[in-house]
């Protein structure tokens, strides 16, 4: 047998037949790999065994290609090795190769070698509970569901339950009566607001399995270990955008099969000694709270719904008053200004892992509030948006912080503060281009650990200053006089859910939970020979 740089002893090496012609194909335990290499030409390919999907016995006959004298010289045994293929823009895919030989203990060793191997990918999940949501953005999860992602399911041999939901807070509540611990993951198919909901039962029932008060604001909360699966089937889909690199339900389903894991900062939103939401993308009082409150009347638009409510925010250019404190994220390392993005295997996301390790070697489950400073900013702004992760999504292909990080342990707290109609288009147009969008004078931006939010209305209400004329009629507008506009409070937005306190206390929870993904993986610079060492290529 053929030895491998090191000394090492390939598992297996043989010739296999793949396509008309025949290769020498290695199965390397150690690199956990299979290779596929034809001498003399030395042009190789691997597959790592963490991206094969499944490898079954294969029908020779039902596959048959034209192989010349093999197929009349003798029965051909053949195995068919279900591989992730990458292609650009961050999609996977799945292909499959059929390998072929005449002898039949060969092929069976092969299919028993590879079966072994994937047996001990530990991570897979083997039984899923899926939530579908059939009206989620065009109303297309359930067909996505069935016709794209349930056949790979199957293929990898994942076994699954289905409750396609049947209102709002179905799936959240039934999350609170299943038995989830014999689950291996949670898998969602709709928008953002699905997601929040699957989540909200997850964090929910493990706080409540645990005996923790989700109204205790300074609460440590019990870590989520059960991974959350996103399939996009949104109007937005940001969190698997942010979280992937695209939105799409194939991909999606790989990164499940494959048995990924991403954790994931997670904000909890008080008020008042009241448990409000979770939030893991973005929290966005004005602007985006406008938007998604008027959209919400729309749902008959479709995704569409976002584009109208839109431009009618835009032009009614609305600004809020009130009071900003935050608590800066002195631990860790990075800046919401750095050029660097949060990428798989983010170097700063490992280092909030090891501090949160050892936090909890140290103190157990006991919340150990610094005394840091707390910052106040007061002031008039047109937008609000706290965002634990840079909030891409395909109408903002870099987001809204596109620094942030998916598990460091911070937020981006954004401050537009009022300007020109001119100005904020400028700063909306930078969402979605390469420029910086906090290269504005009326644009500040923080990476903070908490913060709190009172507007101006809500602190005159608590000191009483309202009169009774103010109580019955609402607030006349001070800065329009003419208009006699009545000003309310804005809403927030909620990771695409509508929280109407304005006065709200959020602290960000360092990887709260899990999510069947690996971040965003680095562009491959070399595309071309990145394709070229693809087994189609060799065929
Ligand atoms: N069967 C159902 N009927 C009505 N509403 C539902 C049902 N199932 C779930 N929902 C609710 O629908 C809301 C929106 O769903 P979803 O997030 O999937 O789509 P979207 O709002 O179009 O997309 P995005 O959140 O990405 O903008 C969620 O808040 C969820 O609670
Ligand atoms: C004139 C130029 C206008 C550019 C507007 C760009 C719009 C970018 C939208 C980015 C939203 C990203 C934040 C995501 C929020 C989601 O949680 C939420 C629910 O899905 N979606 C929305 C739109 O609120
Ligand atoms: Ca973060």
């Amino acid at each position: 047998m053929e030895r491998l740089p090191g000394g090492r002893r390939p598992r297996l090496v043989s010739s296999l037949g793949l396509g008309r012609r025949s290769w020498e194909v290695t199965l390397d335990e150690e690199r956990g790999a299979a290779g596929l290499a034809r001498p003399p030409a030395r042009r190789n390919c691997f597959v790592p065994i963490s991206e094969i999907i499944a490898v079954e016995e294969t029908e020779f006959n039902k596959k048959q290609r034209n192989i010349g004298r093999w197929q009349k010289m003798a029965k051909l045994h053949a195995f068919t090795v279900h591989y992730v293929k990458k292609a650009r823009n961050h999609r996977w895919r799945c292909r499959d190769a059929t390998f072929w030989c005449v002898d039949e203990h060969l092929c069976n060793q092969w299919t028993q070698a590879l079966k072994e191997l994937l047996e001990m990918q530990k991570s897979r999940p083997k039984q899923l509970l899926v939530y579908i949501n059939p009206y989620g953005g065009k109303r297309q999860g359930k067909r996505i569901y069935e016709q794209k992602v349930a056949p790979l399911f199957s293929l990898a041999s994942i076994s699954t339950d289905v409750v396609v939901t049947e209102h709002a807070n179905h799936a959240k509540d039934n999350l609170f009566e299943v038995n989830i611990y014999k689950y291996d993951g949670v898998v969602c198919v709709g928008g953002d607001g699905m997601f929040s909901e699957v989540m909200h039962g997850l964090i929910g029932r493990m706080q409540k399995d645990s005996g923790i008060d989700q109204n205790n604001p300074k609460a440590s909360l019990v870590q989520c270990n059960i991974r959350i699966g996103i399939i996009p089937a949104g109007s937005t889909d940001c969190i698997c955008y942010s979280t992937v690199g695209i939105s799409d339900p194939v991909t999606s389903a790989l990164h499940i099969i494959v048995g990924d894991c991403q954790p994931l900062d997670v904000s909890s939103v008080h008020h008042n000694n009241t448990f409000l939401k979770y939030s893991v993308s973005l929290l966005g009082y004005g602007f985006y709270g406008d938007i998604l409150k008027d959209s919400e009347k729309k749902r008959w638009m479709g995704p569409m719904r976002y584009d109208y409510s839109g431009f009618k925010t835009f032009l009614s250019h609305h600004y809020y008053e009130g009071t900003i404190a935050y608590q800066p994220a002195k631990q860790t390392h990075g800046s919401p200004r750095d050029k660097e993005s949060c990428r798989t295997g983010c170097y700063i996301c490992k280092q909030s892992e090891k501090q949160l390790a050892e936090q909890n070697k140290e103190h157990g489950l006991k919340h150990e509030e610094g005394e840091e400073e707390w910052k106040v900013i007061k002031g008039k702004f047109l937008a609000i948006n706290a965002v634990n992760m840079s909030c891409a999504c395909p109408r903002s292909p870099k987001g809204l912080s596109p620094a942030a990080h998916l598990a460091d342990g911070s937020a981006d707290l954004i401050l537009v503060r009022k300007c020109s109609r001119f100005n904020f288009l400028r700063y909306l147009v930078r969402h979605t281009n390469q420029d910086d969008q906090f290269d504005f004078p009326f644009v500040d931006v923080y990476r903070v650990k908490c913060f709190q939010f009172t507007s101006k209305l809500s602190e005159d209400n608590e000191s009483n200053v309202m009169d009774i004329g103010k109580k019955r009629f609402g607030q006349f507008c001070r800065d329009h006089p003419a208009c006699c506009c009545n000003i309310v409070n804005s809403t927030w937005n909620c990771d695409g859910e509508t929280l109407d306190s304005s006065a709200i206390e959020v602290r960000v929870h360092c990887q709260l939970m899990k999510l069947f993904a690996r971040g965003i993986e680095e562009d491959c610079k070399d595309e071309a020979a990145h394709s070229q060492s693809s087994i189609e290529q060799l065929l």
